[in-house]
């Protein structure tokens, strides 16, 4: 089983998925990657072995539950304002991760050492061992800039008009040497952001060609035109897809045998061109998520 992920909805599905299945892999999305004063930060890789080694702080959707942020306080006093709030355990990880590609290891086996100290069983592979980097063009007064997703989504809280979103490299990026290996012939795409927590995992061509291959399910992060969190429905909207299911099935369409929809959605299935199975998506409890992954397993 693939399941590939962002750093919240997905990782939500996967609390359910490893109650219920002893191996699968994880193809994370590293589009949003940044070097932050010298620190590799890997948001969403972060969060799925946070999330699969039950670290991760479910309030925030990143970083460890219980964490101190001595550092990041010190750091501000003399001066260094890192713009996100990064605790010391997690800080630990970033800086391990550094120090290994430091020394010339790939992202994925820095991330395979990472997975092993922290006792996680299930396999986590980055979408590339190269640099592909999510940039969002945006009118900001009336010009046209490309801003990386942090400055959009942290810095300027996603408040600006997004005119398109790119995907830089992906024309040459590879997955990384692990992927060629794994045999599975099903995948879950969970219910991330689809323009930027999935279109880059499936901008890598040898990736989207894969899936082509195999039975794929998805689980929409949409309930009417809105999604559950954060800025999908304006970018999708940015990108010519509906802000809804319809839209979700439009971006997934070329590979897509099953979708997952919301209950409330269910009028939408006519205008779905794939299997539709319609549930309660919404994942509040940890019974939720186990429920909505025995659910996909069986459809799978
Ligand atoms: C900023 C955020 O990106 P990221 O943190 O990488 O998150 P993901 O792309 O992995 O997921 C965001 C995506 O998740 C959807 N969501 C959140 N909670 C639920 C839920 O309980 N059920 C469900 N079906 N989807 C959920 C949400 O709508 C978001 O679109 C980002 O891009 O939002
Ligand atoms: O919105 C925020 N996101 C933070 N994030 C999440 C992340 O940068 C983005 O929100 C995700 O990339 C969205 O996909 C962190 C991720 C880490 O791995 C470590 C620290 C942070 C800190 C923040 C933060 O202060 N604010
Ligand atoms: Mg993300």
């Amino acid at each position: 089983m693939l399941i590939l992920s962002g750093g919240t909805g997905t990782p939500k599905l996967l609390q359910g998925l490893k109650e219920l299945l002893d191996n699968f892999t994880v193809l994370v999305n590293t589009g949003e990657d940044l070097w932050l004063n010298n620190l590799y930060v890997s948001p969403d890789v972060d969060t799925v072995l946070y999330t699969l080694s039950d670290l991760i702080n479910e309030e925030t959707w990143y970083g460890v539950r219980g964490d101190t942020f001595h550092t990041h306080e010190q750091l501000k006093k003399l001066g260094v304002d890192e713009f996100l709030r990064i605790g010391d355990k997690d800080r630990a990880l970033k800086i391990q991760k550094t120090l290994l590609l430091n020394r010339g290891y790939k992202l994925s086996e820095a991330i395979e050492i990472q997975r092993k100290a922290l006792g996680v069983k299930y396999k986590v592979l980055p979408m590339t061992d190269d640099r592909v980097e999510t940039k969002i063009l945006a009118n900001i007064d009336g010009r046209k800039e490309l801003l990386k997703f942090h400055d959009f989504w942290i810095k300027r809280k996603g408040e600006v008009e997004v005119l398109d979103v790119i995907y830089e490299n992906s024309l040459y990026a590879k997955p990384p040497e692990e992927f060629y290996k794994l045999s599975f012939d099903k995948v879950i795409i969970g219910p991330s952001n689809p323009i930027t927590s999935i279109f880059p995992i499936l901008s890598i061509e040898d990736i989207k060609k894969e899936l082509m291959k195999k039975k794929v399910l998805a689980v929409s992060p949409f309930i009417g035109s809105s999604p559950i969190s954060g800025p999908a429905g304006k970018l999708m909207k940015a990108k010519g897809y509906e802000s809804s299911a319809v839209g979700v099935y439009q971006c997934y369409k070329d590979f897509l045998d099953i979708l997952v929809i919301d209950e409330k959605d269910k009028e939408l299935a006519r205008e779905i061109g794939c299997e539709v199975y319609t549930t309660n998506i919404l994942m509040k409890s940890l019974e939720d998520k186990i429920r909505l992954a025995k659910e996909i397993l069986e459809l799978l």
